[in-house]
């Protein structure tokens, strides 16, 4: 199958159907054949046309005598295919983003070829005059239609941060995040692994921080390879490894993660207590429990105990049970547009009230299952004082049996550059991970 045309396939399944971009994509890339070079252009395609859409639509509506509302999907889909080719992709020469465009036009939306053409070739003779809105009079517009963030996302950074801090988050949010993995030293050790992957021709980069957690260059098709199959690596960000570094559970004890699935931290959580003790593992997604269970499996870890159990309800046999209880909160998202540019475009100014009561919710009830002296890690991957440090100040505030423990002075052999109060954030552009709230808590009575 043609590269492009699994971009176009996959694109309109993100953004007509609401797939997330890398199950679409996964999908796209098993569905059919490809070779490396068109697996990798397909990726830049999809990725690059998402992660550039409000800009991209921005130039279409300026060469098109139509309103985007009114052009059909696959008409839409397939100029912004075209225009990334031609405005991003230096390797793509103009009349092959322009001819192959149209030629896909005659397969998904014949009417629409001579306008395709049209524009694109308009777009083609233009490309040095495009104007940007003008940053004086609308600063919001602006930033929305550069970096492609719409306008209430770019005011809520505006209203969080100064202007250059926020533009270079905006920025940093179109970028490529660095591929971690977390190193399963209950199946290898992290020498051995390292030893593995650069014997096979990988350059292996170790953090200095956490020492399990590796960028591998060049590690393509992953969960195809022997090392993942065998279970000796795990992907994961960094960021997400910190937090059950933070939450530090020890062998042998009981701890309950109320929103675990596919698993990422619940592992780790296992991995670091040696696969001695329990973990309830909870979600509120069945087949997502499913993920937990596999991971579990291929990591060789038995200690994980799944559970379908929403976080919301208060479970009264596990009051006062738990050594350690994580809340890895269901949110908004923000802080991984890099790997999911679509959360860019779904979630409404609206959506965060609603979240936010379901975050302190689960964080009340979960609160309660942490037994005196136990801790508890409240974490998001999310950059919005709403969903943060407001939720965890509100629930100390209505909790006296609750203090904050200072991450910053107990753990900052782990924590990558500087933090300002007990708590953590972390920015894609300041830390080059995602972006990560993380908070502890212990019991005190
Ligand atoms: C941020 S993800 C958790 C990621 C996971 N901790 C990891 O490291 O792989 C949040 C999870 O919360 C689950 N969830 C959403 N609402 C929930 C609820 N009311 N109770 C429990 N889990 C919930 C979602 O299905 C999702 O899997």
């Amino acid at each position: 199958m043609n590269p492009r045309e699994g971009a176009l396939i996959t694109l309109y399944e993100i953004n007509e159907k609401e797939a997330f971009s890398n199950i679409a994509l996964n999908k796209e890339l098993r569905r059919n054949s490809y070779n490396q070079l068109d697996k990798n252009l397909l990726t830049e395609l999809v990725y690059g046309a998402l992660e550039n859409q409000i800009y991209i639509d921005y130039i279409i509506g300026q060469f098109s005598t139509f309103a985007i509302k009114q052009m059909n999907p696959y008409t839409l889909n397939l100029l912004r295919l075209g225009i990334y080719q031609l405005l991003f992709l230096n390797k793509v020469p103009s009349f092959a983003a322009v001819n192959e465009t149209v030629n896909l036009s005659k397969k998904y939306c014949k009417k629409t070829t001579g306008f395709i053409n049209g524009v694109l070739r308009n777009v083609q003779r233009n490309m040095k005059n495009i104007k940007l809105p003008n940053p004086e009079e609308n600063i919001v517009k602006y930033l929305s239609v550069k970096y492609s963030h719409p306008e209430w996302l770019v005011k809520t950074f505006l209203n969080n941060f100064d202007k250059d801090f926020a533009e270079e988050l905006l920025k940093a949010n179109n970028t490529k995040p660095e591929l971690y993995f977390r190193i399963n030293t209950l199946k290898i050790s992290i020498d051995d692994c390292i030893r593995l992957l650069t014997d096979e021709g990988y350059t292996v980069k170790q953090s200095s921080l956490i020492k399990e957690a590796v960028v591998v260059k060049g590690l393509q098709n992953i969960e195809q390879s022997n090392l993942y199959k065998k279970g000796y690596i795990q992907i994961q960000d960094f960021s997400s490894m910190l937090v059950a570094k933070i939450l530090d559970p020890k062998e042998g004890e009981y701890v309950i993660d109320v929103c675990s699935a596919p698993g990422g931290k619940t592992t780790h959580m296992a991995q670091i207590m040696n696969n001695k003790g329990t973990i309830i593992a909870r979600d509120i997604h069945e087949h997502k429990l499913k993920l937990v269970e596999r991971n579990a499996q291929r990591l060789g870890i038995k200690i994980i105990n799944t559970e379908n159990f929403s976080g919301n309800n208060l479970d009264e046999k596990l009051l006062n049970m738990a050594d350690k209880v994580l809340v890895d909160a269901p949110c908004s998202g923000l802080g991984i547009i890099r790997r999911k540019p679509e959360i860019k475009y779904r979630k409404q100014d609206e959506d965060i009230k609603s979240i936010t009561a379901m975050q302190y919710d689960i964080l009340k009830n979960a609160a309660k299952y942490v037994k005196i002296g136990g801790e508890l890690v409240y974490s998001t991957c999310t950059i919005n004082t709403r969903e943060n440090e407001d939720i965890v100040q509100k629930f100390l505030k209505d909790n006296p049996n609750y203090v904050l423990i200072n991450i910053n002075e107990e753990y900052k052999d782990f924590l990558p550059g500087e933090h300002n109060n007990g708590t953590v954030q972390l920015y894609p552009n300041l830390h080059n991970t995602d972006g990560f709230f993380i908070s502890k808590i212990k019991r005190i009575k």
